[in-house]
């Protein structure tokens, strides 16, 4: 034999001998020289003999003890063979260890132990007999930096969709701190990031449930069935979609007593093309086939391409930034005289019964592209705070939630939200309520590849809904209007109308002949483009006009004195100025970062261990960073894989601050 054969063989041996598999059968041969040993030393001293059975019977009832976290099969398992093994020692020890019987008994007795307990090892690596020895899951541990979050219970397996009940830590991880990490378990997974959600249980923060859902079931878009309550009210719920496992999506515009859902306005936010129009369009189609409700609408930007199967069957429809300031001038008193009008008949909110005694129907403000007024400057604070007790929801439609397309006192009226596939996590941050957000809502992950997806958060919508996928119904023009023309309409009513003013009793009427416009004569149609433009320069002068306490900006007799002066530009402040004071400008993501680095330098400063999220609060335009709670959770784990600021540490949304010395030696 060569000595490199015989380095070979020994470190073969050595392997052999250090495998988990011949613990067992090391064990048991070790019980020769034991019990050899033990009775050339106290073989004849009966006193000892009594005390290692003493101390038998206690090892194994430490053992039954020690395994009680333990699953049932191990502790058993376990305890018996600790039972074996220390009775074999006694009685062989004060026997003869190398009689016959002794030793077969060791061979059978110990043999099956031994194999008992490598069975066991090898089933354990099998991930179908894992099942149900321990409770945590790969999944949660891997994901979560092997945070303590176990599963309660057996998933519940469905086609297509696993819930998952699971219990964090308590006081170490929050639901919210799990959302943070879907990214990773998706990830881990290889499934998308808006497969997974969280449905948090409102009793417990540190309980509740997680939904898989592999395979996209929303990817072959749904044709329109048509409406839903044709002939029916509004207060009968509107159904734009369906959610990914099939059930009708359903929002609701007006209050409703019984379950104390209030009255509500929408925002639909998202990027070009992620399907807004065609999304609203299916939801004021809905609207329109009902008996007790009418529509305004205005698009200053696509007009006739998002309302062409809609004209004949709007009430007032206007297509240009004059047109629309006109019917949002023309809301102010429509909305007083609604007001006035149900007030005085007893009615606390507009309901079904209103329309039947006033015959004042419902209103549905459809706005499109509403970016555009608020760059005008036009003011829509009174109007949302109003309307809805005069039975008047609006539609607000824009790209981007962000203060700088729409004034923040706007957004917080607008209860609804149908929110699109939108550009990056900030405008996902800015349409959705965080919590939404935190359970695993990620419109950012669809843009406008996946046109026509959407979460709808809303008065009257099963919270647990908020977090799941939705895609409006396909439709065509054909089909709205074949639809529309089958339906009756109410008109205005006349407290409704006389209200509306001058505009309203000028606005241009649409038929449903093909030609869509009734035959306007051209002079007058000069005259009403007249108009309109006079409005628009009445409504600039007014908003240059000074206020009463700033006394700022030029008087309207200096825009008079010489009209080819060139109108002083607009500060920020002027243009922010609606009802309340400008806000405070949201921070670009570049600022953000380079705040959130100096605050982990501070935090240097401070000989701080230890961040996390909790550490930038507050969050959200008030705090220093200017960003929501999954922004500032989102960088810090960025930072923490490059390993270069922070590292990731066991606990999820924990990070140790890394020191630059550290940093240098990592
Ligand atoms: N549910 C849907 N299923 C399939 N395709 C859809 C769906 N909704 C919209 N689309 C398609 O997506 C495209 C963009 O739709 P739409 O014009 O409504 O987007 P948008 O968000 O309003 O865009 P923009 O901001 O440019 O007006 C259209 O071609 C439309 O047919």
């Amino acid at each position: 034999m060569t000595n490199s054969t015989k380095s070979a063989l020994k470190s073969d041996v050595r392997k052999g001998l250090s495998s988990p598999h011949a613990r067992p059968w090391l064990a048991a041969a070790a019980q020769v020289p034991a019990t050899f040993a033990a009775h050339q030393a106290w073989g004849n001293e009966p006193l000892v003999a009594m005390g290692m059975t003493l101390a038998a019977g206690a090892l194994t009832a430490a053992t039954w003890w020690a395994g009680k976290n333990t699953s049932e099969a191990r502790r058993l398992h376990a305890t018996l063979t600790t039972a074996a093994a220390t009775g074999y020692l006694t009685v062989a020890s004060f026997t003869d260890p190398l009689g016959d019987s002794q030793l077969t008994w060791l061979a059978i007795g110990g043999s099956a132990l031994a194999a008992s307990w490598n069975v066991r090892k090898v089933l354990r690596v099998n991930p179908d007999a894992a099942k149900g020895e321990g409770e945590e899951t790969g999944i949660l541990t891997k994901s979560l930096g092997k945070a303590k979050a176990r599963l309660r219970g057996e998933p519940k397996v469905e086609p297509n969709k696993v819930t998952a009940k699971y219990q964090l830590a308590p006081g170490e991880l929050t639901n919210a701190d799990l959302g943070n990490r879907i990214n990773q378990i998706a990830s881990e997974l290889g499934i998308s990031p808006n497969s997974i959600r969280i449905q948090p249980d409102a009793e417990n923060a540190a309980q509740g449930e997680m939904v898989f859902v592999p395979t996209d079931m929303l990817k072959t878009p749904t044709a329109w069935p048509g409406p839903s309550h044709p002939g029916g009210s509004i207060t009968d719920p509107v159904q734009p979609g369906i959610y990914e496992d099939g059930a009708p999506a359903e929002l609701w515009f007006p209050a409703d007593q019984d379950s104390g859902r209030n009255a509500t306005h929408f925002l639909t936010a998202g990027m070009n093309g992620s399907g807004k129009s065609a999304g609203v369009s299916i939801a004021v189609a809905e609207v329109l086939t009902r008996r007790d409700v009418i529509v305004w609408a205005v698009d200053p930007s696509k007009g006739k391409q998002t309302f062409a199967p809609f004209l004949p069957y709007l009430d007032w429809v206007e297509m240009t930034t004059a047109g629309g300031e006109a019917m949002i001038d023309a809301l102010s008193p429509v909305i007083t005289a609604r007001a006035d009008a149900l007030g005085e008949h007893g009615y606390k909110n507009w309901t079904p019964d209103a329309y039947r005694q006033l015959g004042m129907p419902y209103m549905v403000v459809w706005i499109e592209e509403a970016a555009k007024f608020f760059r005008e400057g036009t003011e829509m604070e009174g109007l949302v705070m109003e309307a809805r007790s005069a039975g008047i929801s609006v539609i607000i439609s824009l790209q981007r939630p962000s203060a700088t397309s729409m004034p923040t006192d706007v957004r917080e009226q607008l209860g609804g939200v149908m929110c699109f596939g939108v550009k990056g996590g900030t405008t996902a941050d800015m349409a959705l309520p965080e919590d939404v957000r935190d359970a695993g809502a990620r419109p950012e992950a669809w843009e406008n590849r996946k046109p026509g997806y959407a979460y709808l958060v809303a008065p009257g919508v099963d919270e647990d809904r908020y977090a799941t996928p939705l895609r409006t119904y396909y439709t065509d023009d054909q089909q709205i209007e074949a639809v529309l023309a089958s339906v009756p309409r109410p008109a205005a009513d006349p407290v409704t109308a006389t209200a509306a003013g001058e505009a309203y009793a000028e606005r241009t009427h649409y038929t449903d002949d093909t030609t869509r416009e009734m035959p306007v004569h051209t002079d007058e149609r000069a005259g009403q483009d007249e108009v309109l433009l006079e409005r628009q320069i009445n409504r600039d002068i007014d908003a240059r006009l000074p206020s009463d306490d700033d006394g700022s900006g030029p008087s309207v007799e200096q825009l008079n004195a010489d009209p080819d002066r060139e109108i002083p530009p607009v500060s920020v402040s002027e243009v922010w100025a609606f009802a309340k004071p400008a806000p405070t400008p949201e921070k670009s993501p570049e600022e953000a970062y380079s705040e959130l680095l100096a605050m982990l330098e501070e935090y240097r400063r401070d000989g701080l261990e230890h961040v996390g999220p909790k550490h930038f609060q507050p969050y959200g335009r008030e705090g220093r960073i200017g960003r929501s709670r999954a922004w500032i959770s989102a960088r810090l784990n960025e930072l923490a894989d490059e390993e270069i600021h922070l590292a990731e540490t066991d606990d999820a949304g924990v990070y140790t601050l890394l020191y630059p010395t550290l940093a240098a030696a990592s």
